[in-house]
């Protein structure tokens, strides 16, 4: 507490820098400081620049122009030079090496672990910096990161920048650090974020979920398209006037549909029972079921076993009887190699198909469709899938599923990292497609989005332990039964 006392020090400062990725202005002329003791939201829409200014003040990318200083320093930049002043970043994408422990990731991460019994100092630290920041985990130090499943990698690789091995942390960027974290999980860091600048560190805070922000952030800037259009202390924001900051329209809270008694309607998918569950799963025609619960209780599994229910492994399916969007983008969404534009079509060559080869012109006409509905924001569609932002990637995922026309759609937490407008319009898409009879499995870590749906399976320990419907659906119940289990 008394270094929070002490007045408040420059940790990094950038000056008009610009950056340019072909015709993309993704940073036009940004000016930004980030004082010792304060939380920084940085908020803006997918694309907006904010992961490129990350990218700027962690030394991976050099401004084509303006300047970067760390402290009273205005020499040097560069990764080396950054980390040199504290400087870390849990990145959005998350830079984990899945085929290493934790232990070993660890080690990657800070060059002081090194020498006889480097193994055992880096698994301690680790604990440490986990129990602190997420009391009740059981990630394992010689856990292999591959089998983790992407909550804890987010947890570790969250642990892994706020541990002291050597040189302090003195300002830790998160890039939509709770996007795969559970209410418990994410309260748990907001809480230790608290902490860390209560003591002296900073920390700049990127998440689309505004809430979080506002209750977190001492200071907020908005970003929009590669400039900053607003900087204030969080006090004088609200929600919507971030939003509209942010240049997105404000619309009303999404609902729940009414009347969406669908009793009556036809059962379109179920699952097997396990001997220990008493609830059985299903659902109906133009449902949309929310799967809730603590991350990383089964949720995923019971989605992945019905797409195999649902799907051969032998033989392309000749119908699109079940899509899937999937919420870990980079392990198994996105073909990293391909265009923007394949894809969004890869799913759908079928309906795209003339005289057996692909109709290109039936092609570019799908992307243009998609990449207006939920305006994927870029140049080209040609461009590689990785000169977009993390959000515009999900997008394309989003377009790929959703433009099958598949009577059944699962998704996988699929709103990781998309913008609060995005956001509204992929629910108004939702809805309209659920009346037209289309069904949703939805499974979620955002409790706005589970409260959207007109029932919720909560899992615990891999089962389902209890089933809300209409009113029923609430945060309270939802946390209640994925503590004690049980119907309210
Ligand atoms: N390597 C690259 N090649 C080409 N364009 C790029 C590259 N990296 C970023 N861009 C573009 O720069 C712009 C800013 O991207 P950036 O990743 O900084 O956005 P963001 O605000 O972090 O978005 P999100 O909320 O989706 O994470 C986007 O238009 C993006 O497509």
């Amino acid at each position: 507490m008394r270094r929070a006392m002490q007045s408040p020090q420059t940790v990094v400062s950038v000056e008009n820098v610009r950056i340019q990725f072909g015709a993309v202005k993704a940073l036009d002329g940004v000016d930004l400081a980030i004082q010792s003791g304060e939380v920084l939201g940085l908020i803006g829409h997918n694309g907006a620049g904010k992961s490129t200014i990350v990218n700027v003040i962690n030394g991976a990318l050099a401004p084509h122009q303006g300047t970067v200083a760390y402290g009273a320093s205005t020499k040097r930049t560069g990764i080396a030079t950054a980390r040199a002043n504290g400087i870390r970043c849990a990145f959005q994408e998350l830079s984990l090496c899945p085929n290493l422990t934790v232990a070993e990731n660890t080690r990657l991460m800070h060059a002081a672990l090194k020498g006889f019994g480097w193994r055992k100092r880096a698994g301690q630290l680790f604990r440490q910096a986990m129990d602190e920041i997420f009391p009740g985990n059981t990630v394992a130090a010689d856990d292999l990161v591959g089998d983790l499943s992407i909550a804890e990698r987010q947890m570790v690789e969250i642990a892994i920048n706020f541990m002291t091995a050597g040189e302090k942390p003195r300002l830790v960027i998160l890039d939509e650090p709770t996007s795969s974290l559970d209410s418990g999980l994410a309260e748990q860091l907001l809480a230790y974020v608290r902490h860390f600048v209560a003591n002296g560190g900073s920390v700049i805070l990127i998440s689309h979920i505004l809430s979080e922000i506002l209750s977190t952030a001492n200071r907020i800037v908005v970003m929009k398209d590669g400039k900053i259009a607003a900087s204030k202390p969080a006090s004088e924001f609200t929600v919507r006037s971030l939003v509209e900051t942010m240049g997105s329209v404000v619309k009303e809270k999404s609902h729940r549909a009414e009347n969406s008694d669908l009793n009556g309607a036809e059962i379109v998918i179920s699952h097997a029972q396990k001997p220990s569950e008493n609830i059985p799963f299903h659902a109906r025609k133009g449902e949309i079921v929310g799967l809730a619960g603590l991350a990383g209780h089964g949720q995923t599994e019971m989605l992945l076993e019905l797409f195999e229910q649902q799907s051969s492994n032998w033989w392309p399916a000749r119908d699109n009887s079940i899509a899937f969007v999937a919420g870990d983008r980079s392990l198994n969404g996105t073909f990293a190699l391909w265009s923007i534009l394949r894809n969004l079509t890869i799913s759908n060559l079928r309906a795209l198909a003339r005289f057996g080869t692909i109709d290109g012109l039936r092609e570019e006409a799908l992307g243009q469709d998609w990449k207006k509905r939920i305006s994927i924001k870029t140049p080209d569609t040609d461009l590689s899938i990785l000169s977009l932002s993390g959000g515009n990637q999900q997008k394309v995922l989003f377009a790929r599923a959703l433009s099958l026309n598949a009577p059944i759609v699962l998704m996988d937490d699929p709103m990781r990292g998309v913008d609060i407008g995005t956001k509204q319009e992929v629910y108004k898409i939702l809805r309209d497609e659920a009346a037209k009879g289309c069904t949703f499995l939805w499974y979620s870590t955002e409790m706005d989005e589970i409260c959207l749906c007109d029932r919720v399976y909560v899992f615990r320990d891999g089962a389902i332990v209890a089933e809300l419907s209409g009113e029923q659906i609430s945060e309270e119940s939802i946390l209640a039964a994925s503590f004690s289990g049980g119907n309210p």
